[in-house]
């Protein structure tokens, strides 16, 4: 793979936006180029996102050409793909740190720079914020003052991303949309969106054609300079008749401008010159590639989202050997649906924007038609769910845990209400790492215990995940949430028998005398290590519960641990908040006992980013964390 040389002639002397705009209009190629590869050799070493920050360079460096940034206002939709907006911010030097523990976020915050304006995550935000903030200049009378909102191909897919449109079309504002159009979400785009946008290039071109052929026809002859005039007059009244038929943007009273290659950092910043001071909302199309500049990333835009490690000369990525790993949570859940959609036919899986992320991917493969990505539209996915269950299919819907909190009103409405049997499953439940506070799962247990109707379960390992799925979809069982996290589980001999779990029943895995553990998930591993390891500190005897459900609760045992203790020690990956240890502490409360409660788990504050190790360790979720608390729990 060729690869160009790395020098910074002219990156070394921007630490911040001003010192861009000192640049000539000529100038800003070479920029992208030194911009490009500092993104490509911190990225090599530091993984995170890569392949979108690599299609916006130009963009980004067109946007703080022309914008008096941070006073006007660029807003990023999902923020992944603002790494050059980072190292153009004075954030170069520490971009080394970027998604590390205590380093520099993994997206843009208003909490980190003033050049971030808004919090940045989850997709389809940017619309509707940059135009509260743009309403908010007018009221304010800062006349002056710009808005920008960016966002991509997939994050458009998203009802909010429709929503925030809706309502530029019919609020006065002088909002820019700036649409990234790389065709591409994590996975490839979906839906008609894609192919709306696809056919607005073709019309360009048409457009484009027809232009050119008069151009040609007036060369010829054939057309004098008043019937040019007149086939103008006559096509520009054609035009705008067919934008307004065509162009749904215009049609919605959105300016339309594009589409444009997002690449020609020239151009870019001469349009947004032409466009910046035009009233009204305006959208901006630009065409890029995702990866670009990096020839594997572009081509396999997919796996270069975020790859890891690699190489930047030979552009190989840096594999650890995983052969002797457990599996991860991931494709047990991407196997089990094959095999119990083998079995029952009525299975049909659903995954909003993430088949690659959750292994939906796998059923999408092996039974084309019976699996579908419907787009970054996590509350559409849920309903859409509830509307085949009603009618007999049995969805398994698979969410990451974070991004469900988008559909939370959806699932009590069009599926808890009726009780329709749909299986949610919570993928990346609990804390993830890097990506930080706005994809940690940490709310899902205390947000969905308080809905009737619903069953709350999480495994400890891969058999038991394997069983919840395979107990989930048996008759009868109503609408059924199974959360696990990212990353491995426990077993290396995964797979085994699928066998029917009785719902709302945990398990006593160890026996004691003097303090009670009950967890619920994989953290379940972590504490039984804590036990042994207090139990060898201490010389006292701990039992082990693990209670599978949160809802409904196992009665049963929860007596036998209030009638036997004094000392309960309770552990989840989630917030404490209104989770498992909260259900126990209400359970107790509730039935007479009174026996005194620890609760281990996520602490009423927004975690960072970092390890997931790191992360345990901070919130003393980790081994060491947990037998501190057992063994410093005194009465
Ligand atoms: C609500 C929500 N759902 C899913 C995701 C996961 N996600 C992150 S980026 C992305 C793809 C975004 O596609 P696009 O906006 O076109 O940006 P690109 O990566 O192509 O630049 C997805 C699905 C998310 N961040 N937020
Ligand atoms: C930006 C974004 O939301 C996704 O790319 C997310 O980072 C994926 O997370 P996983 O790596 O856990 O699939
Ligand atoms: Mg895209």
């Amino acid at each position: 793979m060729r690869t160009e040389p790395t020098t910074y002639n002219l990156l070394n002397s921007i630490s911040l936006p001003e010192d861009l705009r000192r640049l000539s209009v000529e100038q800003l190629p070479e920029i992208c180029k030194e911009l490009r590869q500092d993104i490509i050799k911190e990225v090599s070493c530091n993984p995170g996102h890569f392949a979108a920050s690599l299609g916006t360079v130009e963009l980004t460096v067109a946007l703080h050409y022309v914008y008096n940034t941070p006073y006007d206002r660029i807003v990023w939709d999902v923020g992944h793909q603002a790494y050059g907006h980072k190292i153009l911010t004075g954030r170069r030097e520490a971009f080394s740190t970027n998604r590390k523990f205590k380093g520099i976020r993994p997206f843009p915050s208003p909490e980190e720079s003033e050049y971030d304006t808004f919090t940045c995550g989850h997709a389809s935000n940017s619309i509707s914020a940059a135009l509260g903030m743009a309403v908010a200049a007018a009221r304010k009378g800062e006349k002056d003052r710009h808005v920008v909102a960016i966002i991509g191909d997939g994050s458009m897919s998203g009802g909010l991303a429709f929503e925030g449109l809706n309502n530029a079309s019919s609020t006065a504002n002088n909002l820019l949309i700036i649409l990234n159009d790389n065709d591409m979400a994590i996975d490839r785009s979906v839906g008609g969106m894609k192919q709306y946008l696809f056919n607005l290039t073709t019309s360009n071109r048409y457009n484009q054609l027809r232009f050119k052929t008069s151009k040609l026809l007036f060369k010829m002859g054939v057309l004098n300079e008043d019937r040019r005039k007149a086939l103008i007059r006559f096509a520009n009244s054609l035009k705008s008749m067919a934008a307004q038929q065509q162009n749904i943007f215009e049609g919605m009273n959105i300016r339309y401008f594009g589409p444009v290659d997002g690449h020609d950092v020239k151009n870019i910043a001469r349009i947004l010159r032409d466009i910046k001071d035009m009233e009204g909302p305006k959208i901006l199309h630009l065409h890029t590639v995702k990866g670009k500049g990096f020839e594997p990333a572009e081509k396999e835009p997919g796996i270069w989202h975020a790859p890891g490690k690699f190489n930047p000369e030979t552009g190989k990525r840096i594999k650890a050997d995983t052969s002797n790993l457990p599996p991860l949570f991931q494709d047990v859940f991407g196997e089990t649906l094959i095999e119990l959609a083998e079995q029952n036919p009525r299975i049909i899986g659903v995954t909003p924007a993430m088949p690659t992320g959750c292994s939906m991917n796998k059923m999408m493969e092996a039974m084309p038609g019976r699996a579908f990505d419907v787009g970054i539209a996590e509350g559409h996915a849920a309903t859409f769910s509830g509307g085949m269950a009603k009618e007999g299919m049995q969805p398994f819907c698979n969410i990451y845990s974070s991004f469900m909190q988008r559909a939370y009103d959806n699932v009590i409405h069009d599926i808890a209400i009726l009780r329709l049997p749909v299986v949610l499953c919570l993928d990346r439940a609990g804390l993830v790492g890097e990506d930080g506070p706005t994809h940690h799962g940490v709310f899902d247990l205390a947000y969905f215990r308080p809905i009737p109707n619903l069953t709350l379960s999480s495994p400890m390992n891969e058999h038991e995940l394997r069983r919840l799925m395979y107990t989930a979809q048996l008759p009868d069982k109503g609408p059924f949430v199974i959360r696990y996290p990212r990353g491995r589980g426990v077993l290396l001999d995964w797979k085994c028998p699928l066998e029917e779990i009785p719902v709302g029943k945990g398990r006593k895995l160890k026996d004691g005398k003097d303090i009670a553990v009950l967890t619920l998930g994989p953290i379940g591993n972590i504490a039984a290590k804590a036990i042994e390891q207090a139990e060898k500190e201490k010389g006292i005897s701990i039992a082990h519960y693990d209670l599978r459900f949160l809802k409904p609760l196992d009665e049963e045992l929860l007596h036998e641990v209030g009638r036997k203790f004094q000392r309960i020690v309770t552990v989840e990956d989630g917030i404490r908040k209104g989770g498992m240890g909260s259900a126990v502490l209400e359970f107790m409360a509730d039935n007479g006992y009174a026996p005194h409660i620890r609760r281990i788990g996520v602490p009423d504050t927004f975690i960072e980013h970092g390890t997931i190790q790191e992360l345990y360790h901070l919130c003393g979720m980790d081994e060491e964390g947990i037998c501190q608390s057992i063994i410093n729990f005194e009465l």
